[in-house]
């Protein structure tokens, strides 16, 4: 089956008279299958939103190939704009307006039946504020309204830049509930953020960007399975000669204030005989494993340099890309693709 989005080898740069050129996505490639609910991650400024853009052909990209549900973006989008619903930045609504009304209004805008509207509303929980005022809706409501306007449409693609920005914790755990729940219904949403513990809540697969380009790509677990140095948190009774016994069975160890990591085996019972042996009992024996935000931290050189990445999948560069699974706009920020 063909995938819902690829990109392969896109680039865009943007000149300016003060800045002069500047690389925002460089030989970016990214695959989306039917049913996923894919993040797409990256530091600020890495390109998402310019990837986006390109994508649904808000932005003319320099170079690369591009499709959307099999059509060619962006020359062939109008054929399959109907199937898809795209929230990129800040949607701005008109605050006097009802959300009814404004979701009425883009229905005969878009030429979808507004029979719908109620539908949507209900989709994103605003079923019962739907004859109040935007303007007293909080944020995390204005958002539901954005993904109820991409909803109209009954796509089944969903693309979502950074939707959780600007929430509080009740408005993101909303917007994530929301996800989840489209997700079931059978949509596939491509989820851009750099909320990292969101996208590990929310999304079955990933790819990260870092500085244009692709540093890893795959279903959430094995990515984080490539990075689990399967060690262990230790504590014990005399940290000091424990290191030393588990360094004479061969066995790294890193000695921290309050505990030892112990890693190189995997084996929680090796550990644990070598320490018990010799009359040391152990506290606690935790497995560490990675999760999204330290792999993300590694991978894009972390927040602070977020124009470093350690892996790149630049074949002249001849680095290896973290690929582990082999699959076979307006302002108003509301885009009908
Ligand atoms: N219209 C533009 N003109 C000039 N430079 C731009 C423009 N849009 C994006 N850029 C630059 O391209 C780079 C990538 O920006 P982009 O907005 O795609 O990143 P992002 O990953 O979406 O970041 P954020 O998470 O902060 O939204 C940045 O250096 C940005 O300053």
């Amino acid at each position: 089956m063909s995938p819902v989005i690829e990109i392969s080898g896109l680039r865009k740069a943007f000149r300016s008279l003060r800045q002069g050129r500047r690389v925002a996505v460089d030989g970016f490639d990214m695959r989306v299958e039917a049913g996923q609910v894919h993040g797409f991650l990256g530091p600020n400024g890495s390109g998402k939103t310019t990837t986006l853009r390109a994508l649904l052909g808000l932005v003319r990209a320099d170079a690369g190939e591009m499709t959307v549900l099999g059509a060619r973006a962006p020359a062939e989008l109008p054929r399959v704009a109907g199937r898809v619903g795209a929230i990129v930045e800040s949607p701005q609504f008109f605050g006097n307006f009802t959300g009814y009304r404004t979701l009425r209004l883009l229905a005969l805008a878009g030429g979808v039946p507004t029979d719908r509207v109620d539908r949507a509303l209900e989709l994103v929980g605003l079923r019962d504020r739907g004859d109040e005022r935007v303007r007293g809706y909080s944020l995390g409501m204005r958002q539901r309204l954005a993904v109820a306007s991409a909803l109209l449409k009954d796509p089944e693609l969903l693309i979502l830049d950074e939707p959780a920005n600007g929430l509080d914790p009740a408005g993101i755990r909303e917007m994530r509930d929301l996800t989840r729940s489209l997700a079931e219904t059978g949509v596939t949403v491509l989820v851009s953020s750099h909320i990292l513990a969101e996208i590990q809540l929310i999304c079955d697969h990933v790819t990260i960007i870092s500085a244009g380009r692709r540093v890893a790509a795959g279903r959430v677990d094995d990515v984080l399975a490539g990075f689990d140095r399967h060690e262990f948190r230790v504590r014990v009774a005399e940290p000091e000669r424990a290191a030393e016994l588990l360094r004479a069975a061969g066995l790294p160890v890193g000695a921290y204030p309050d505990h030892l990591v112990v890693g190189g085996s995997g084996d929680p019972e090796l550990i644990a005989r070598t320490l018990g042996e010799q009359g040391l009992w152990v506290h606690e024996l935790t497995p560490l494993r990675p999760d999204l935000e330290s792999v993300f931290l590694e991978l894009t050189g972390g927040p602070a340099h977020p124009a470093v990445p350690r892996q790149v999948d630049d074949a002249q560069a001849g680095d290896r890309v973290i690929e582990l699974e082999a699959t076979g706009a307006e302002d108003s920020g509301r885009v009908d693709a």
